[in-house]
């Protein structure tokens, strides 16, 4: 299949995909196309979609039917192996809950994705506690995510997500436990820090207030993207 080309230079695609969970059609000819850097809000009602195009886009699931193109990749022509390696490597995730591991300290978790690219731990460590000050969260570092507040644990899951200085974040609900100011503080570092380092992020959302910090809206509905607001802020 060829990708129809929306101009301008594309980081990843995903063109028509159908997936359905035994009888349930979750896509029904879902496209999306994300450009470098790009923030985009995808939206839509609860069971639209929404997640499940994410984790198509990230490679977590395989689609039924259409294609994601990352770069001149394929993901679906890809081994299992080399999606888990371009996931560790090109993106970076934040999810609305238990994302830490609780056993390890702040720090730990954040330089735990250098780690496993092959830092080495004092490297990772001084990375990690750049990104926890960024993130405004370094009094937290020597703590376990059991001992922190959800606005710092999403904080330290977002300087975990940067760390590695992916091409892309994909963000699921990533305020959905988070009162109204907490949620704007880690949509402003998030949205910050992607811009810092050039990242694209896939925002997951259904509160407009999450969305507006994003670049563009779709709206995922019955399986497909059905609308794109183009929101020039
Ligand atoms: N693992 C699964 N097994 C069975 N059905 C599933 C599974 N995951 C999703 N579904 C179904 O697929 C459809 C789309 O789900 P999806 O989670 O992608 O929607 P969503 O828009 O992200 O919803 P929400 O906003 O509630 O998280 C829904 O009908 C859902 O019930």
């Amino acid at each position: 299949m060829t990708v129809p080309h929306p101009g301008g230079q594309l980081l990843l695609s995903a063109v028509d995909l159908r997936k359905s969970y035994g009888s349930t059609p979750a896509l029904n000819g879902a496209t999306l196309h994300i450009r470098p850097g790009e923030i985009v809000a995808v939206m839509g009602a609860s069971g639209s979609g929404k997640s499940t195009l994410l984790h198509c886009l990230a490679g977590i699931i395989r689609p039924d039917g259409g294609e994601v193109r990352y770069r001149d990749r394929q993901l679906g022509a890809m081994s299992d192996s080399e999606r888990s390696a371009l996931r560790r490597s090109d993106f970076g995730f934040v999810f609305q809950f238990g994302q830490l591991v609780p056993e390890l300290t702040c720090l730990e978790n954040v330089a735990l994705p250098l780690r496993l690219n092959g830092s080495r731990r004092r490297d990772a460590e001084s990375r990690a506690m750049e990104w926890l000050t960024r993130l405004q969260v370094a009094d937290v570092a020597g703590k376990r995510p059991g001992e922190v507040s959800g606005g710092q644990g999403q904080r330290v899951a977002v300087a975990r997500a940067l760390a590695t200085e992916p091409r892309v974040v994909f963000a699921d609900e990533p305020t959905g436990a988070l009162d109204s100011l907490n949620g704007e503080q880690v949509m402003r570092l998030l949205t910050e820090a992607a811009r810092h380092t050039g990242a694209a992020v896939v925002l997951v959302t259904h509160e407009a207030r999450v969305a507006a910090y994003a670049d563009r809206e779709v709206l995922v509905r019955d399986g497909h993207v059905r609308e794109t607001l183009l929101a020039d802020r």
